[in-house]
Parts: C-alpha cells; structure tokens; sequence
C-alpha cells in the first residue's frame, strides 16, 4: 500500500509545566492517505488544532512519531521544516487571510513571490490556479469586492499555487452559508481526486460530512474512531 502523506503514532503534547500542565494529544495514531480527503472532527479542546499544528510542521510535538510527506518531524531542523511547510503543504484558514490592498491575483502570486519566483512566471501560475477554483473573471478585484464563497476560493488558490502534497484546510466552511460551503467542498474535493494530494479538513461542520472520504473522530486528545464514508460526496 502507498505510504500515507501523514502518518502519526503515539503522538502525545502538552502545554505548560507541572501542576499547569494541559495534556492535549494523549497518543494520536492517525493515517491521511494521498488522494483523500480525511475530516477530523470532535468537541472544542479534544485537541484538533494542537494536532493541525505539529502536522503542518508549526508546533513541536513531545513524543510518539509524525511523519509528514516521508518527513520524520523528530529528526528535522527548524529550517528543514520551514522548507517543507512552504513547499509541500498549503493551508486555508477559516478567516481567508487575503491581504486587503492586494487583488485577488496578486494575493495568489503571494507565495511564489516569497519564494523568489520571477514576476511573470507567478502570475502566470497565479492565473492558471485561479482559474481552477472558477475565479479567473475575479483576478484583479481587491478582497472587500469578493463574497465569502469567492475570498474562500481565493485562499484555497493562493494555498494550491506551490502544488503542495498535503492541504490542510481549517474549518474551511464555518464562515459560508450553506450552498457556499458546498460549493468549496466539491472544489476542495476535486483538488484531491484530481491529483495524489492528500486533504485534512478539521471542520465542525455537519452540512459537509458527506464530502469526507473517511472521518476521524477525536476526544480528550486521542482519535478514538475512524469512519469510512461509504459514498463519498453523495449529499452533493
Ligand atoms: N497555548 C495553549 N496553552 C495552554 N493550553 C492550551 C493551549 N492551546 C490549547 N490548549 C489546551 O489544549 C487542549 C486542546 O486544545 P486544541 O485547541 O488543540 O483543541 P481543539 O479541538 O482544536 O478545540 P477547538 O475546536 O475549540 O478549536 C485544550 O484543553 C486547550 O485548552
């Protein structure tokens, strides 16, 4: 079987010292296959966000094992994660973080921009990203000009831009209205089918179960269940 894009056993975190001491992941074993899209849901301070963190390479975990992309979090430099973080994993927050003074284009070429892609090249790939979440009329439009549903679409473009391996997309649908949310959903999904990107939703949101490949279900810092979704999007 193919390796899976993240693999996490044992993974355990704590936040604070002795009698402070918040046990956040108590042994997390958990698998995101490349091409599919994995939901992790669960009740606020089961520790989903803490778990997002060590596996987007942003918080250190104490103990167990957390490989991301082939990539043992262990062993690795802060630099080495840096590296990976901006290369092979994209992000989209639930609050869009577009930047206001720029066009919907130009927040896209973002991300090749800092990674000293030339000018014309990140725009060009800006386009064509843009184009594959349906927002190529929008691109000069600055972000106080775009819906939610579209701000939406344009993270997940600028998220895409590097073609990173892994998606990690934090409640992606919390701040759209319901026929909105769908709509990112089935993008979110064809992005994952469309290629051997792998998907990691962490969502509250029970409108968009339907979308998840499989579900896994955390509680007091571990994933105590793993569903999977027999058909896949079938609610879409
Ligand atoms: N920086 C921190 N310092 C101390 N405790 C923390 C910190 N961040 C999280 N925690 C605690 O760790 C546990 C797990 O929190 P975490 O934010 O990972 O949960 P969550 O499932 O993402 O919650 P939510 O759905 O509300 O975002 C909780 O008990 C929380 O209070």
């Amino acid at each position: 079987m193919e390796r899976p894009a993240v693999r996490c056993r044992g993974l355990t975190k704590h936040y604070g010292e002795g009698e402070a001491s918040v046990p956040a992941l108590q042994g997390v074993d958990l698998d995101v296959r490349p091409g599919e899209l994995l939901m992790l849901v669960g009740p606020s301070g089961c520790g989903k966000t803490t778990l997002v963190s060590i596996i987007t390479t942003v918080l250190d975990q104490d103990g167990g094992e957390c490989e991301v992309l082939g990539h043992d979090m262990r062993v690795m430099g802060e630099r080495e994660r840096a590296r990976l973080r901006n290369e092979a994993i994209g992000i989209v927050f639930q609050s869009f973080h577009l930047l206001p003074a720029l066009s919907a284009l130009d927040n896209v070429a973002v991300p090749l921009l800092l990674a000293h892609v030339p000018r014309a090249e990140a725009e060009t790939r800006a386009r064509r990203a843009l184009d594959s979440v349906g927002l190529g009329t929008r691109r000069d439009a600055l972000p106080a000009r775009l819906s939610g549903g579209e701000s939406q679409r344009v993270a997940i473009a600028r998220a895409l831009v590097r073609e990173p391996k892994l998606l990690v997309c934090d409640e992606p649908t919390s701040n759209l209205d319901a026929s909105t949310g769908h709509t990112v959903m089935e993008m979110l999904r064809d992005v994952a089918k469309a290629s051997d990107r792998a998907l990691l939703v962490v969502t509250h949101d029970s409108r968009i179960f339907d979308f998840a490949d499989r579900i896994a279900r955390m509680e007091d810092g571990r994933v105590v269940e793993v569903t999977d979704n027999m058909q896949p999007g079938a609610a879409a």
